[in-house]
């Protein structure tokens, strides 16, 4: 049925092709007098190319959506708007019009209008896929509130986040439509929705403030690759692009952080100590020579030896440093300040006037000296010794692989901290390591040579266009058409009328064909319109001013729960991690209700939160399955490995997504025994995942491997929508031994 419609749109958009390649055609052939009319036909021209080039442009995925009003009406959306010409009513109504708000706003919460949107998925001009939510909640076509939201919760897990517009809850819909420029806090237990939540904040967003979000991109920061695969399907379903999603290891051009590291060593580099530690490093390597004559720099130009002493490099590194510059952006002027000395001592070598009067070169000769000195390499040499062209990557390495270095840069940290920062060269980049490098290149500035280099090399590739353009309308030039009627004035518009060589050299320059978020993806500096971060709770205090740099407008939504935050360097308050960047200009908002466990799940979970802080609040279930939590000892001797198959076989038969999380020294060898399908995760890998059922292995192991261990074992406990069971060697830790699961035993 959407086949037909569809293929009707196509026609539509063929025929206004044709009908704007028939009018530009048209228009650059008129013969016509007079300036007035050339500038008018040439205005024309250009529209007309400019509406073909974006018909021609919306060919894939024309059409992706279809409302249909309480009233009757039905709205098809899409990336351009259709028109037959004699019907009131559009064909097609373009994303961006007010008649599509709804497509991108309504939630059952508030329909607006609408009881239903439709997704349509389209292969070419084929309709491949529908997808319908329905959210006038008293529509006889769907079950009622209460029962609609009890079935999405009870719906098998696909493995795949699910838009949840249609049973979007009040407290939800007020995050999503929050009217608040600045930055937004939205604190929740586990299962409250906070992922879905931001998610559709970020269409939301995407919809209400376009212009700027859609040239500006929104980055969301998720925790993991899995978990960004998990919400990935839900942006696109929404009918939004413009969006960047990436963990903090992405954020670095060029990086890709995958090297493994030990916990404190990560802990260590997400410390705010670590931006001195960072600027010691860089002043380090601002190096001059010793006191004694012999420890001058020397340098041998033209068969003579000239001496860079202490005072000359330290008067050159003060005045560089004097500028306030950075590192890289300062060293021309070190440059400058040590060839004159080296031009002036040269001079005086071979100048002097015997007789004592003044020198006998003159400035001209001065000057070339100074050009030969720049291009020698031992003086070139010498300048990198002084004060060397850095790239983060290189102060980095430099920085870890050298003791000595690490005592000079970070005298604050104990002798163990620098221990656990130091590594050999090479081996690639921790995630930890990603706000480092990008905290180096704040420090570092661009490299002057580097940019010099891509600017000479874009300056040759310009002046080569600009040859090729001249030659091409020498040639248009040479054959138009001259068999014009005696006498008549004509003029026929050709390439040369309209267009120079500059500007058909800039024709040529190859297009960027990447859509905004590429573009922000390759760009360091590139400044986000909005930034969303899921599980924020455990970004490092350098992390966050890497994202700050990234945001300077400070219109974010931070979603995060205190509770779940893991990593030892995450936050314990929300002011203590913004604090430093946002001061009180932040908005609190509190999701409070489970959607995801059963009661019986959430209860288990309820007893490891008091254990963590009495003060904390677990958040409300809203089902109960009466499906109890199990929990089975194994013999002393057993190995997790072996012992689970069982359990496992059992979880397996009762359906949906199984997932097994273990301590980290314990997942590899579990994997072996298991089928593929079945996850075997560490706390970590699993956060802000969530599956049918979760069999925890090791509770006790969980707990010991990390200083948050107790933060961890909650958050294992919390990733199960209906089945829970424990499977443990020895004692439970305390908050397991309470009388809220079935007791299994090993030949159950
Ligand atoms: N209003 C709702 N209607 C239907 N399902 C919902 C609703 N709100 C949340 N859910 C579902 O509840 C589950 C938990 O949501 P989500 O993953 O967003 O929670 P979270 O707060 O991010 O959890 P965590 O802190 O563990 O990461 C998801 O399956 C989500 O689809």
């Amino acid at each position: 049925m959407e086949q037909a419609y569809v293929t009707t749109l196509y026609t539509h958009l063929d025929r206004l092709r044709a009908h704007l390649a028939a009018r530009l055609d048209q228009t650059l052939s008129q013969v016509s007098t007079g300036h007035q009319t050339l500038t008018e036909r040439e205005t024309a021209a250009a529209e007309y190319a400019e509406q073909l080039a974006r018909a021609n442009a919306v060919e894939y995925g024309l059409c992706f959506g279809r409302l249909d009003l309480t009233d009757g009406q039905v709205r098809y959306i899409g990336r351009l708007g259709l028109r037959e010409e004699s019907a009131d009513e559009p064909l097609l109504i373009d994303w961006r019009a007010p008649a599509a708000r709804p497509f991108y706003v309504a939630t059952g919460f508030a329909p607006e209008g609408v009881w239903r949107r439709r997704h349509l998925s389209t292969e070419g001009r084929r309709v491949v896929d529908l997808r319908d939510e329905v959210l006038d909640l008293t529509d006889p076509r769907r079950p009622t509130g209460e029962a609609a939201l009890l079935a999405a919760l009870n719906a098998t897990r696909t493995g795949r986040m699910s838009d949840i517009v249609a049973t979007v809850q009040a407290e939800q819909d007020q995050v999503i439509r929050a009217d608040h420029h600045g930055t937004l806090v939205v604190q929740g237990g586990p299962g409250t929705g906070k992922t879905a939540v931001a998610l559709h904040r970020a269409a939301y967003l995407l919809y209400t403030r376009r212009e700027l979000l859609a040239k500006r991109v929104v980055l969301i920061i998720g925790p993991n690759a899995a978990f960004l695969h998990y919400i990935g399907q839900v942006l696109p379903s929404l009918g939004e692009t413009g969006v960047r999603l990436a963990t903090i290891g992405e954020l670095y051009p060029g990086v890709s952080a995958d090297r493994a590291e030990p916990a404190a060593a990560a802990e260590l580099k997400g410390r705010p100590v670590m931006v001195d530690v960072l600027a010691a490093a860089v002043r380090d390597r601002q190096w001059v020579p010793g006191w004694a004559p012999e420890e001058a720099l020397e340098v041998v130009f033209e068969g003579e030896v000239l001496r860079l002493t202490r005072p000359v490099c330290a008067g050159a590194r003060g005045a560089a440093r004097d500028t306030g510059l950075t590192h890289n952006q300062a060293r021309p002027f070190l440059v400058e300040l040590i060839v004159d000395a080296l031009a002036r001592q040269y001079a005086d070598l071979i100048g002097a006037d015997p007789f004592g009067g003044e020198n006998l070169l003159d400035e001209e000769s001065i000057a070339t000296i100074r050009e030969e000195l720049r291009a020698s390499s031992q003086v070139r040499q010498a300048i990198d010794r002084l004060w060397p062209a850095l790239t983060p990557q290189r102060l980095l390495t430099d920085l870890f692989g050298s003791v000595e270095r690490l005592v000079t840069a970070a005298p604050q940290l104990t002798a163990a901290e620098r221990q656990a920062l130091w590594r050999a060269p090479g081996g690639g980049w921790s995630t930890a390591d990603v706000p480092l490098l990008d905290e180096a290149a704040e420090l570092l500035g661009p490299d002057e040579q580097a940019r010099q280099a891509h600017e000479a090399h874009q300056e040759r590739a310009y002046r080569r266009r600009l040859t090729y353009a001249r030659g091409v309308l020498d040639l248009a030039y040479g054959s138009r058409s001259v068999d014009l009627e005696d006498g008549e004035e004509a003029e026929l518009l050709s390439a040369f009328d309209l267009v120079d060589a500059e500007r058909l050299a800039e024709r040529h320059e190859t297009p960027d064909h990447r859509t905004a978020a590429e573009r922000a993806a390759a760009d360091r500096g590139w400044v986000y319109g909005h930034l969303i971060v899921d599980e924020a709770q455990d970004l490092s205090a350098l992390a966050w001013r890497m994202l700050m740099r990234r945001c300077p407008s400070r219109s974010m939504t931070l979603v995060g729960d205190l509770a779940q935050t893991g990593e030892p360097g995450g936050a314990d308050s929300w002011q203590s991690a913004l604090g430093p960047y946002l001061g009180d200009r932040w908005r609190l908002a509190k999701l409070e209700v489970n959607y995801r466990s059963s009661t019986e799940i959430a209860a288990v979970a309820a007893d490891v939160l008091a254990a963590l802080d009495p003060r904390l609040e677990a958040p409300r279930p809203v089902r109960a399955t009466g499906v109890r939590p199990w929990r089975l000892r194994l013999a002393d001797d057993a190995r997790y490995a072996q012992a689970l198959a069982t359990p496992v076989a059992r979880e397996v038969a009762d359906g949906g997504l199984v997932a097994v999380l273990a301590p980290s020294t314990a997942t590899d060898e579990i994997r072996k025994e298991l089928s593929s399908e079945i996850s075997v995760l560490t706390v970590r890998q699993a956060k802000g995942l969530e599956f049918d059922s979760v069999i925890v292995a090791d509770p006790a192991g969980i707990v010991a491997e990390s200083p948050r261990g107790l933060n961890d074992l909650y958050v294992a406990l919390t990733r199960a929508t209906q089945r829970l069971g424990v499977v443990h060697l020895g004692e439970l830790p305390a908050p397991l031994r309470a009388e809220r699961f079935d007791q299994l035993s090993p030949d159950d």
